[in-house]
């Protein structure tokens, strides 16, 4: 599997993917960690795990299609079969996805499909919800729209703020897309032909 990662986040899901995969039970082994931004966290823990990384800055790419035809030649390059976004926050052009389609995860700070796009946990304070939790799903052309995979719910205490809130989130996510990483690499899970999730029958 590969993972993207963003420069200010902590790179803790990459972590916990890292982790996964390095289990003897795990079905999964992360190849290669792209990153659309040189020296961020998630790039320093996976050389700290042996992972080859490589940088992508689309700052040098003239159009989105171009930056994910270079993205694409990468993850052929290693021979990836499964793509993990973990905090990569640049929107994937339709061809792109539709290429990796049912083998492109992604995890989503709230319970999909309430509170898509950026701030999931601010408009989960805002609204007043007093559960919140974390979604992981295959990636699909329309932003946080895809197949769910994996759901966690954490309860919002009385005085939480957007960090503790996060907070709470992520230590969900640190469970759930570990979990979601092994019902697809083990096939357990794969996404149907009509975009629904199929769990193959002895799972
Ligand atoms: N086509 C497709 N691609 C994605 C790329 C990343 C993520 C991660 N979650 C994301 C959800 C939202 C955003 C977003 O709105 N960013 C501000 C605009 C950044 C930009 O201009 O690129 C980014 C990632 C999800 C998707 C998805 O559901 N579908």
């Amino acid at each position: 599997i590969v993972v993207f990662s963003q420069p200010f986040l902590p790179g803790t899901n990459l972590q916990a993917l890292i982790e996964q995969a390095k289990r003897p039970s795990s079905s999964a082994e992360i190849v290669v960690v792209i990153s659309n931004r040189p020296g961020v966290q998630g790039l320093k823990r996976a050389s700290l795990a042996g992972i080859q990384t490589r940088v992508v800055d689309h700052k040098l790419y003239g159009s989105r299609a171009e930056f994910d035809a270079t993205i694409d030649r990468v993850l052929e390059e290693f021979g990836v079969e499964m793509v993990c976004l973990a905090g990569f926050m640049r929107i994937l052009t339709g061809t792109f996805v539709k290429k990796w389609n049912g083998k492109l995860l992604n995890i989503h700070p709230s319970l999909l499909p309430s509170f898509k796009g950026v701030n999931a946990q601010k408009q989960a304070l805002q609204a007043g919800v007093r559960v919140a939790g974390c979604t992981v799903h295959f990636v699909a052309e329309e932003v946080d729209a895809g197949a769910i995979i994996v759901q966690e719910a954490v309860p919002v205490m009385g005085g939480d703020t957007e960090e503790s809130l996060s907070d709470r989130i992520r230590e969900a996510e640190h469970r759930a897309f570990p979990a979601a990483l092994e019902l697809v690499a083990s096939g357990a899970v794969r996404l149907g032909e009509d975009g629904h999730i199929v769990w193959t029958s002895n799972s």
